[in-house]
């Protein structure tokens, strides 16, 4: 039992009002990172100078940190700071990151000859990595604490609510990665500087840093509303002893005069309380659970590389709008803040009422909604390569001179070149829509216009008597991609059904099968699912030689399928626990035990009575008492 009681009184509609401040930060704070995610790989390779593999390759290595220090933000939430003060330490540390971004994004700074260029890029390449490292300890630091710290605002009978809370938080992610998203590559074009303009990608991560300085002042003012729950104590370092003592006394028990015992945890009966075995048996049970999770995360992040490669041998044009294929990517977030509520005020209760919709039956399910995803975008594919010539590569023209005299060709962002007489230029990359070159030599100048479709490939013939638009003879090398990219959408539709089922499910059910001394550590558990899963796609784009698309696919969609298989048999034999219950009975227990055993659990019951801050309001709906105890 939790929670203070003058949280009580501070209540709209049976939410705590604190959990206000605490999705307000959320969400700014994911706008922060995602915002600055969508410029960096831009950053790398336009302002630092960086090849194609060396910014990717930083890019994904700073995502997978991302999701990696969340261990480090919970081990000093639950063992140390307890959750509001790392939330607030970490929380500077990431905007002081996020403003070293900005700061190295400053040409100006050591542009000493004025034009336009960084004369000490290695000043901007440091900057860069020390602010890329404290964003990375800052956004994964605090990522499983403030889940977590919002979860501890219900009070054990607020299940509902505090399911409500989960989503509303995944809401807050998607529309704050959302916004940003659209925002700061516009940032980024802009042009800025005190002695010569360059694109602006200081104004593109500093207001990610603004944004992040809101989150904590947000954070900050809804300080005086919070419930606050102590650390434990090192309580990491408990953990892993009474693990490794656990592991000693079973190896040292080993012959048949031993009598065995229920789990091997229970070998640390001898030296550690029972409340802490038993708090380590509930961690282990969903961490083992957590085992095949990842493949859900590797299909997932695909989004952002096989499906936008995917994406640019196809046609973007809707009508009044033309979508890159990189913006395909928000429909993401867009269909999250659609599909939320309707599967949450709708789809599940009807689901409800014909089937019991358990948390790992709708994670079973978002599963296989992914692996659908994935048949979908290997049927897409099917249908791009009746459609795709191989030679030369999308969206590019070449010019072939056939006057006497060289010529200049260029296009507003793109110079074609100087073309010798009778001679050719190499393919040049051009955007899709109506594009006006302009063709000069000494003596005249012309403009020659033409409508590119997305992926079409042209040869553009000058011959020798130009007067222009006219004259110039056009070969279509390769015809415009015709799969439109309204294919791509019920990919994702599937990925994102899927995710919604998964990820939003996942989440509360991590905070609310864990003891409440580790809460954040499980949080952090099911963010490594996402670490795991990045670095799976990083291991298959290198391992992976499967010369069809679409066969790559329906490979992982299968995988998913087999892994999704083995996930619900564990999942079946997975009993939904009520951690304040289990922990209270432990204190029960202590009244009829031994004096030994008494002994022992004193150390367990005073850790729940810490737990327990004073009186406990049972004004929410406890509908899921049936569930308490039920399989998957
Ligand atoms: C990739 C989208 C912008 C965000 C995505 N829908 C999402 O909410 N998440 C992906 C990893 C977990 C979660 C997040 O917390 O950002």
């Amino acid at each position: 039992v939790k929670r203070s009681s003058t949280l009580n009184n501070n209540k709209v509609l049976g939410y705590p009002i604190s959990i206000f401040f605490i999705v307000v930060n959320e969400f700014c704070e994911r706008f922060s990172y995602y915002g600055m995610r969508a410029v960096l790989v831009l950053y790398f390779k336009y302002f630092l100078r960086w090849d194609n593999d060396l910014a990717t390759s930083i890019y994904h290595t700073f995502v997978a940190l991302c999701y990696l220090t969340p261990i480090l933000g919970a081990i000093i939430a639950d063992s140390w700071l307890g959750k509001f003060k790392t939330i607030i330490y970490l929380s500077i540390v990431y905007a002081i990151g996020q403003v070293t971004m900005a700061v190295s994004a400053i040409h100006d700074i050591t542009d000493k000859d004025r034009d336009g260029t960084p004369d000490n890029m290695t000043f901007h390449v440091a900057m860069s990595m020390v602010g890329l490292f404290l964003i990375a300890l800052g956004t994964g630091g605090i990522k499983p604490c403030v889940s977590a710290f919002g979860g501890d605002q219900f009070s054990e009978h607020q299940e509902k609510q505090r399911r409500t809370f989960f989503s509303v938080f995944y809401l807050c992610i998607n529309g704050g990665s959302l916004l940003s998203t659209i925002i700061t590559p516009i940032l980024r074009a802009q042009e800025c500087g005190i002695y010569t303009q360059e694109k602006c990608y200081s104004l593109a991560f500093g207001v990610p840093a603004a944004l992040m300085v809101v989150a904590l002042v947000v954070f900050i003012v809804g300080s005086g509303m919070y419930y606050k729950a102590e650390p434990q104590g090192n309580i990491m370092l408990d953990v892993c002893k009474c693990i490794g003592f656990a592991i000693s006394n079973r190896v040292r028990h080993r012959g048949k005069q031993y009598p065995k015992r229920k789990h091997w945890m229970d070998w640390a009966e001898d030296r550690y309380d029972k409340l802490l075995i038993a708090q380590i048996k509930m961690v282990l049970k969903v961490l083992f659970l957590y085992i095949p999770l990842p493949m859900f995360w590797t299909l997932f992040d695909q989004k952002g590389s096989r499906w936008t490669l995917q994406a640019t041998t196809m046609d973007g044009n809707f009508g009044a709008l033309v979508i890159q294929p990189d913006q395909m990517q928000t429909v993401n977030p867009i269909l999250i803040l659609t599909l939320v509520p309707i599967m949450d005020s709708l789809i599940y209760p009807l689901i409800q009422k014909c089937v019991n919709f358990t948390p790992l039956r709708r994670m079973t399910v978002g599963m296989l909604m992914a692996a659908i995803a994935f048949v979908c975008a290997g049927l897409v594919q099917i249908e791009i390569d009746k459609t795709l010539p191989t030679f030369p590569s999308a969206s590019q023209s070449q010019f072939v001179n056939g006057m006497g005299m060289a010529l200049n060709v260029s296009t507003p962002g793109v110079y074609v070149g100087l073309i010798d007489s009778s001679y050719y230029s190499n393919y040049s990359l051009v955007n899709n829509g109506k594009i006006i070159f302009t063709i000069w030599s000494d003596t005249q100048a012309c403009n020659y216009s033409r409508e590119f479709g997305f992926g079409s490939s042209y040869t553009f013939y000058i011959p020798g008597n130009l007067v222009c638009q006219n004259d110039i003879t056009a070969t279509e090398d390769i015809k415009p991609n015709t799969a439109h990219m309204a294919l791509q959408i019920p990919q994702y539709f599937f990925i994102t059904a899927g995710e919604v089922m998964f990820s939003v499910t996942g989440l509360e059910f991590s905070y609310s099968q864990a003891p409440n001394n580790m809460k954040a550590v499980l949080q952090a558990g099911w963010l490594l699912t996402v670490a795991i899963g990045n670095f799976i796609v990083l291991i298959v784009a290198e391992v992976a030689k499967i010369p069809e698309q679409w066969a790559e696919y329906i490979l992982f969609a299968s995988l998913l399928i087999v892994v999704c298989v083995i996930f619900s048999i564990m999942a079946h034999f997975y009993t939904y626990i009520n951690p304040a219950e289990i922990e209270a009975q432990f204190m029960k227990k202590g009244d009829d035990n031994d004096e030994d055993d008494k002994k022992q659990l004193q150390k367990g019951m005073e850790m729940v009575k810490r737990n327990s801050t004073g009186s406990h309001s049972y004004d929410g709906d406890d509908d899921d008492d049936e569930r308490k105890k039920t399989k998957m």
